[in-house]
């Protein structure tokens, strides 16, 4: 593994060699590992920081504490640790073939546990046993399933710690009772969760990358505006790396109890119900969060130069997604008449407002508390876009189009379709919409078939790349989308 110019190392010297053949093996297979079909060539490290010294490491710094309970002999190999925290660059060709050029290599915060023996409650966790370099001998695995670590990582928010190049923030209103316990979240995600007491969830974000991240700017801008329909962050955990901040994990309020808007559509779906007030109320939150949004950060006009701008990224995915996705290729040319309609649109000298958007909204970040209330989480955006275009003023059309898109997945997903649950669903929810902000995202047919588009274009991409079982969903969007009519209503 070669090492960086100025990585940030507060680990045992040489730690990175002894994960570097296992990390190649295990990263390419989590869920949130952005560079799926291409080989891991190497790591670059960008920080190493010992969060709990691996116990006999015998390393400069790192021995053994006799005070440590972990270290007392009752408690036997299998329960002393070692904790690194590590964010590194990965390896990748731009193409899976040998000797093409590499990718710049995306950045992945990985959370390393270290034991003698693992203890089988952590098997799925494992990530193998090293045979090189200063940890061998030793297990390592994703620390994050083991409540241990995850109790530290805690604890420093608590405590507004410093450790090497971590930052630790908290939100001085807001009280971490110490001693919650913590579970990790085992449903499908891209980054990695774990609940705490049933009072807070932590989300250590995954692929990284430096400046302002929108999962902690949004919810901490509608906090500040008082909007009830974000958790709003507790705590957060960042580095200053090379002079540039990184965020790294949000801590948030957890809802007790709630259900997410997916597990709810489809529990009707399957009863054979509609999901009308429920989307109704849903139109109706999202447009809170948009006006609180739109009071709290800029608000810009989108005039030709930007909307051939907007037009041209959604030519640009569309090329890239026929490339990736052979199967789209005899739709590209009715797809791409949704993004020329909003072209000879601006070209007549038409304009649109943009603001901050959530920029992935969909069934599944919208969580129903036993009150009846919803919530909006995960506001990261769609996370393989570069940060400065999420963090870009957009049409709130956007999000609107996002969950149009997951009614119809949701419709597509029931083991027995109801007639009309979609567009009933559309409707309702459009119609909660301008119950709240005055303005039918219906009466804006083009912008709204361009954005759905996108989103499904996206949608074939990310389920090709991450569900492959899934992709008969965005497809069947697909074909009805490249022929349909925007005079047509949602
Ligand atoms: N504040 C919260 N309260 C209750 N559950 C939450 C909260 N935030 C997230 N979750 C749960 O955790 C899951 C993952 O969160 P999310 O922010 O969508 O992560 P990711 O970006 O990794 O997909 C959600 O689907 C939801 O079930
Ligand atoms: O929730 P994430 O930020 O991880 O979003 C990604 O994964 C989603 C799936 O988990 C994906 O959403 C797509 O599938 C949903 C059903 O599982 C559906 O409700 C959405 O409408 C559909 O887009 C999302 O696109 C992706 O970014």
């Amino acid at each position: 593994m070669s090492e960086a110019a100025t990585p940030f190392v507060t680990a045992a010297p040489g730690l990175l060699a002894s994960l570097d053949p296992l990390l190649r093996e295990w990263l390419p297979r989590q869920r949130w590992f952005a560079g799926k079909g291409r080989p891991v060539t190497g790591f670059s490290p960008i920080a190493a920081t010992e969060l709990l010294p691996a116990p006999g490491l015998p390393a400069p710094g790192l021995r053994p504490d006799p005070g440590d309970p972990r270290e007392q002999g009752a408690a036997g190999p299998a329960a002393r640790l070692g904790l690194y925290h590590l964010v590194v660059r990965v390896r990748q060709p731009l193409v899976p073939v040998p000797g093409a050029p590499e990718h710049p290599g995306d950045c992945y915060q990985l959370l390393i546990g270290v034991r003698e023996v693992l203890p089988p409650r952590l098997a799925p966790a494992l990530i193998g046993h090293v045979t090189q370099g200063p940890l061998a001998g030793y297990t390592v695995y994703d620390a994050l399933y083991d409540p241990r670590p995850a109790e530290v990582l805690l604890e420093a928010l608590r405590t507004r710690d410093r450790i090497g190049p971590l930052r630790f923030h908290r939100d001085r209103t807001q009280e971490i009772r110490s001693g919650l316990v913590p579970r990790p979240v085992t449903a499908e995600q891209s980054n990695s969760s774990v609940i705490y007491g049933d009072t807070f969830i932590l989300k250590l974000l995954r692929r990284i990358v430096p400046g302002v991240n929108p999962d902690l700017e949004l919810p901490l801008a509608l906090a500040r505006e008082g909007c009830p329909r974000v958790p709003p962050p507790t705590a957060w955990m960042a580095a200053d790396l090379g002079g540039q901040p990184w965020v790294l994990a949000v801590l948030q309020p957890y809802v007790q109890g709630a259900a997410d808007g997916w597990e709810l559509a489809l529990r009707e779906l399957a009863k054979g119900e509609d999901f009308a007030a429920e989307a109704r109320a849903l139109g109706r939150a999202t447009a809170e969060v948009h006006t609180a949004l739109a009071r709290a950060l800029p608000v810009v006009t989108l005039g030709h130069s930007a909307l051939d701008q907007l037009v041209g990224g959604m030519v640009g995915r569309l090329e890239e997604a026929v490339h990736a996705v052979p199967a789209l290729r005899p739709y590209a040319p009715g797809l791409r008449s949704a993004f020329t309609a909003l072209a000879d649109l601006a070209a007549e000298g038409r304009t649109w407002t943009a603001q901050r958007v959530h920029g992935d909204l969909h069934l599944g970040q919208c969580l129903r508390a036993p009150d009846g209330e919803w919530s909006l989480i995960d506001f990261e955006g769609e996370p393989a876009r570069p940060l400065a275009e999420r963090r870009m003023p957009q049409p709130s059309v956007r999000d609107i189009a996002g969950m149009l898109r997951s009614f119809d997945y949701a419709a597509h997903s029931a083991d027995a379709p109801v007639t009309g649950w979609s567009e009933t669903c559309r409707a309702a929810y459009c119609t909660g919409y301008a119950e709240i902000t005055g303005r039918d995202p219906r009466t804006d047919p083009v912008m709204l078939r361009a954005y759905e588009t996108d989103k499904a274009v996206y949608e074939v991409v990310y389920e090709a790349r991450h569900r492959p079982g899934w992709l008969p969903v965005p497809l069947s969007a697909v074909r009805r989308l490249a022929v349909a009519d925007p005079t047509r209503s949602p």
